[in-house]
């Protein structure tokens, strides 16, 4: 994303901006337009996004979405409305709700920023349906324009408001979006009182993880394999889920907080639906980045540890770049996302050799992906593309899929999919929701899978998923250890 105009914000911009005849012209227009719903964007001072929606706690719906690493984050909450589809065109209905949507917004922005004005933010499910009795909260396909939403770039901050008219005078609208802009000046206030030594302890229990799930997850990945012998497919990505329970309420936030400070190359997500129920995780895979015709993508598949020491570090990416076997996985992904990206696409490019990504509890093939996209093409038509890409579904991917759900026998709901925003200038961005959890009043159900191909052996996908569910275990734990 644009990173411009960051350095010449200061606070009073705000405040100069609500005194503008820009402002003032805008307010003015307001009756005149048929449009149900206004969106306000101001420059604002710097609050952490996180910790704002830690002092707004009385919202059902809250999102937060942060790439540590490429100085962005985005805190929202509340819903002003909703774009939800379920079924095999749900992402064509969320292109047409989209559509839809964009003539019923009057927007104000006070600087020209790329990510200035409303975004949507959700996600997909995995599956065209979502069943699952909790996963179901979130629906197949579902995002929302929430009430006030917080972008941070660099040193660069944004508070975006969304209001309805009502019907209403421009001056009761005025005074409405003055006493909301208030709200967020004195949150910072806020902060100076805020309790150092708050009792966020979660004491996990245990995992409710049986010793029969490490037998069971052997046969699956045999019944895998004797496909892939019979050629069905060439690869299929398995997953498994395990579940830990706390003495309380898990609070995401504070998850989000550990996930964020271990994962700053990540993806760090939370989609709270409501107070007792959210997906969290901090992905290493981007799933589509799309800014004025430019598609950034990429491939990631095989995994390895990483070392005690440099030198065992080095040894395991050695390997890993050598190994036939993640090689293979690895392609796959590549290949099929260069053949789902070509037919809207310019251009398609990407290195030939896969590089290493390296995270705190594992290390990945990896191949940056860039496409020059046709104009007219809509972030959600490539987002369909491409998932599920062979990094979490198969190869190819009619053949295989379909396998999943019958060999897993788990509810993926939104583990493996598309999350993320976009906006209404046709920019977005969205992760592959690995690494994460569902989180529902003191349970926490953490997924992990991996690519199976003919050569795998059992034992070793195994260790791979234990590797997987780090990241949560430890975001969990520490909070036991921290605060006991
Ligand atoms: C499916 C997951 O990860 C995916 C599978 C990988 C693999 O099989 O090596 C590596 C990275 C991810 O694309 C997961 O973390 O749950």
């Amino acid at each position: 994303m644009d990173r411009e105009n960051s350095e010449f914000v200061i606070p009073t911009t705000f405040i100069e901006s609500l005194e503008s005849q820009a402002f003032t012209d805008f307010l003015r227009s307001v009756n005149e337009k048929k449009s149900p719903l206004l969106s306000i964007t101001l420059p604002i001072a710097g609050i952490d996004p996180l910790a704002a929606l830690e002092l707004n706690p009385d919202y059902d719906e809250k999102f937060y979405w942060a790439h540590p690493e490429n100085s962005i984050s985005i805190s929202a909450a509340g819903m002003v409305r909703e774009l939800k589809a379920t079924g095999r065109n749900r992402f064509d209905k969320i292109t047409d709700q989209t559509v839809r949507i964009k003539n019923e917004i009057q927007a104000y922005t006070a600087i020209q920023h790329s990510m200035a004005g409303p975004l949507f933010l959700g996600g997909y499910s995995f599956a065209d349906h979502n069943v699952g009795q909790v996963w179901k909260k979130f629906g197949a396909a579902r995002f929302v324009l929430p009430e006030w939403m917080l972008v941070e770039i660099g040193n660069f901050h944004l508070l975006t408001l969304a209001l309805e008219k009502n019907g209403r005078a421009a001056d009761d609208i005025y005074q409405e979006i003055i006493s909301r802009i208030t709200d967020f000046l004195n949150l910072a206030g806020k902060l100076q009182h805020t309790d150092h030594n708050q009792d966020i302890q979660s004491n996990i229990l245990c995992t409710l993880q049986a010793p029969e799930d490490h037998k069971k997850w052997v046969s699956k990945v045999e019944k895998a394999k004797k496909l892939i012998r019979e050629e069905k497919f060439e690869k299929i990505v398995l997953a498994r889920s395990v579940s830990f329970e706390s003495k309380r309420e898990l609070i995401p936030t504070v998850l989000a907080h550990k996930l964020r400070e271990k994962y700053p190359a990540c993806y760090n997500f939370m989609i709270q639906r409501d107070p007792q129920t959210s997906f969290i995780g901090a992905s290493p895979e981007r799933l589509a980045s799309f800014n004025n015709g430019t598609f950034l993508t990429e491939g990631l598949a095989g995994s390895i540890s990483r070392g005690k020491s440099a030198m065992e570090d080095a040894s395991l990416a050695h390997t890993l770049l050598n190994s036939s076997k993640d090689r293979e996985e690895h392609n796959f992904v590549v290949q099929a996302i260069d053949d789902n990206l070509k037919p809207f696409s310019d251009s398609v490019e990407h290195p030939k050799k896969p590089q290493i990504k390296k995270l705190q509890n594992v290390q990945h093939l990896f191949t940056p992906i860039r496409a020059s996209i046709k104009e007219g093409v809509e972030i959600h038509e490539l987002v369909e593309q491409l998932h599920p890409t062979p990094a979490v579904g198969g190869y190819p991917r009619d053949e295989s899929v379909p396998y999943i759900q019958e060999i897993e026998q788990i509810d993926r709901g939104w583990y493996s999919a598309p999350v993320g925003w976009f906006n209404l200038k046709g920019s977005g961005e969205f992760a592959v929701a690995i690494r994460s959890a569902l989180l529902h009043h003191n349970r926490a159900q953490l997924f992990a899978g991996c690519g199976i191909v003919a050569d795998s052996d059992p034992e070793k996908e195994w260790n791979e998923t234990l590797l997987k569910f780090v990241p949560l275990m430890d975001a969990l734990n520490q909070l036991n250890i921290a605060y006991e």
